[in-house]
C-alpha cells in the first residue's frame, strides 16, 4: 500500500501530563485525569498509510525515516512557509435538510421559525430527488470548508435520511447521521405516528449498521426535541439507541420559551433534563444541542452521565435564543464541542463558528465582573477539533495528530493569492494561524484529506 508523506508545520492540540509540564497558558485541562492539552506549533515529518498516521518524526529523522519506510525524497510532500496542517474541522450539530435555507428566514425566534419556515422545508424531503439535490450541495459545501465530521440532522423520511448517508459515503466525509423522530406538535404533513417513529427510527439504524463496512458513518437516535415527542417516543427511542448501542442527538435548553413549554408539556418531571433522563436519553453517546439554560441541577446530571454539549453560537445570535456560558460547562467537566446548527445559524463553516464562538465569550466577558477568562482563537481550534472528536466519542480516531490515528487534515495555505488574508512577510506561524481562524475561508483550504483519502484539492 502506498505511503504519504509529508514535511511541514503541524498546529494542533496535543496532551501533555500536568505533572511534567507546568505551563499553564491557554490550556485545557481534564480535572479527572490531570491531562490538559495546549495547541502545538511543530515541524513534523508525518507518514500516513491505510488512513492512519504511522510516523510523526522531527525534520532531523528524515533519513532514517526514508530507510525505515521505503521512500524516496520526491516522494515526499513539502508544505510552503505558508502552509500548515490542522485537523479536520468537526461540526457537531448541523441539519442538512435545513442547508437550502441557509442564510434565509432569519427574521423570528425558534419556535416561530421552526412553524413558518423550517418545518414545510423539511417536509419536502418526502422527494428524493429533492433531498438529493440539496445534500448534495450541503455535502460539497461542508468538505470545502474543512469540515471532515458531521453530525447532521436529516428529516423525518429514512429513505431520504439513506441518501445522504450513501452520498457522505461517496464523497468521502466521515458522518453521523439522525432521522428524525417526531410524534406530536409538529404540522399535520410533517408528523409520525408513534409507532411507525419507532419502527422507522429502528430500520435506520439497522440500515446504517449495514452499512458500517464503511467505517466513517454511524447513526444516531434523533429525537427533533421534547417538545415535539411523546413520553413514550422517547422512552423508545432510548431504548433503540441502548439495544444497538448507538450515538442520540437532540436539542435542549435552547429558548425560554421552549423550555416553559417543556415544563407545561412534561409537568410531572424535574425539568427538561429529567424529561431526557428518564427516558433514558442521556448517556456518553448523548450530544444536546444548545444548552443555554440548563440549572445547576441539569448540568450536574449531564455531568454525572457524561452527556455532551453542542455549542452553536451563531444561530444562538441569530435565533435570538440566549448566550452559552461554555466556560462554566467546561468548568463543571461537561465536553463541549462546536455545531454550525444551520440553518438556525446562517454559516456551514466552522471557521464562522469558531469566531462567533469567540464573540459570545467576549460578550458574557463584558457583562461579568471579572474573573472570566474569554475564549481565543485557541481556544475555539480546541473546539473545533478535539473537544468535537470527544463530543461524538471519536478522539482515539481523529481531532489531533498521534501515530495510530486517521489523517484527517487540513492543508492551509496563506499565500494571498489563496484568498482574503494579507501577509507581510514578518508573521510568526502562531500569527498566520491567528489570521486564518479570523480572516480566512475555504479558498484557504487547499486540500482536505478523510482517512487519509483526499477528498477536495483546489490547487
Ligand atoms: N436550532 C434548532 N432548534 C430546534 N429545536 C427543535 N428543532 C430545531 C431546529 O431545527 N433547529
Ligand atoms: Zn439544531
Amino acid at each position: 500500500m502506498d505511503i504519504l508523506v509529508f514535511k511541514g508545520t503541524l498546529v494542533h492540540y496535543r496532551k501533555f501530563h500536568m505533572a511534567k509540564d507546568k505551563e499553564t497558558k491557554s490550556e485545557y485541562i481534564d480535572k479527572n485525569l490531570m491531562i490538559g492539552s495546549r495547541m502545538t506549533v511543530e515541524e513534523k515529518v508525518i507518514g500516513v498509510q491505510n488512513g492512519k498516521i504511522i510516523f510523526l518524526e522531527s525534520p532531523e529523522m528524515e533519513e532514517e525515516l526514508r530507510a525505515s519506510f521505503h521512500f524516496n525524497k520526491d516522494e515526499m510532500q513539502v508544505l510552503d512557509e505558508r502552509e500548515f496542517f490542522c485537523p479536520g474541522f468537526i461540526d457537531t450539530h448541523v441539519h442538512a435538510s435545513q442547508y437550502c435555507n441557509c442564510g434565509l428566514a432569519l427574521d423570528l425566534p425558534l419556535l416561530d421559525w421552526l412553524r413558518k419556515y423550517t418545518i414545510p422545508t423539511e417536509a419536502k424531503y418526502k422527494d428524493l430527488e429533492f433531498a438529493k439535490d440539496v445534500y448534495s450541495a450541503c455535502l460539497d459545501r461542508s468538505l470545502r470548508n474543512g469540515t471532515t465530521t458531521a453530525q447532521y440532522f436529516c428529516t423525518i423520511h429514512r429513505e431520504s435520511s439513506n441518501v445522504l448517508v450513501d452520498l457522505a459515503i461517496d464523497k468521502g466525509q466521515r458522518v453521523f447521521v439522525g432521522k428524525v423522530a417526531t410524534d406530536q406538535n409538529s404540522a399535520d404533513y410533517y408528523i409520525e405516528e408513534t409507532k411507525t417513529s419507532i419502527e422507522e427510527t429502528e430500520k435506520f439504524v439497522q440500515d446504517i449498521l449495514s452499512k458500517q463496512v464503511n467505517p466513517l458513518v454511524n447513526p444516531v437516535v434523533t429525537p427533533r426535541f421534547a417538545p415535539s415527542c411523546s413520553m413514550e417516543l422517547l422512552t423508545n427511542l432510548g431504548r433503540i439507541a441502548k439495544t444497538y448501542d448507538v450515538s442520540i442527538q437532540t436539542h435542549c435548553s435552547e429558548t425560554l420559551p421552549e423550555c416553559q413549554w417543556v415544563k407545561e408539556l412534561f409537568p410531572g418531571f424535574e425539568d427538561y433534563i429529567d424529561v431526557y433522563d428518564k427516558a433514558g436519553l442521556l448517556t456518553a453517546k448523548t450530544t444536546l444541542a444548545h444548552g443555554i439554560y440548563l440549572s445547576e441541577r441539569e448540568m450536574s446530571r449531564i455531568t454525572e452521565t457524561q452527556t455532551k454539549v453542542s455549542h452553536c453560537p451563531n444561530s444562538n445570535c441569530s435565533l435570538m435564543s440566549g448566550l452559552c456560558d461554555v466556560r462554566k460547562l467546561e468548568s463543571l467537566g461537561v465536553v463541549v464541542g462546536l455545531g454550525t446548527d444551520v440553518s438556525g445559524g446562517y454559516s456551514i463553516s466552522m471557521l464562522d463558528a469558531m469566531r462567533c464562538s469567540i464573540t459570545v465569550s467576549n460578550i458574557i466577558a463584558s457583562a461579568k465582573d471579572g474573573g472570566y477568562v474569554p475564549f481565543n482563537y485557541q481556544d475555539a481550534l480546541r473546539l473545533a477539533t478535539i473537544s468535537g472528536a470527544e463530543v461524538l466519542g471519536i478522539s482515539d480516531k481523529v481531532g489531533n495528530f498521534e501515530v495510530g490515528k486517521d489523517f484527517d487534515a487540513l492543508r492551509v495555505n496563506l499565500s494571498p493569492k489563496a484568498g482574503n488574508i494579507d501577509i507581510f512577510g514578518y508573521e510568526t506561524m502562531e500569527e498566520l494561524v491567528q489570521k486564518f481562524i479570523f480572516l480566512g475561508d475555504d479558498r484557504n483550504i487547499r486540500e482536505v484529506y478523510v482517512a487519509g483519502r483526499r477528498v477536495i484539492k483546489k490547487f
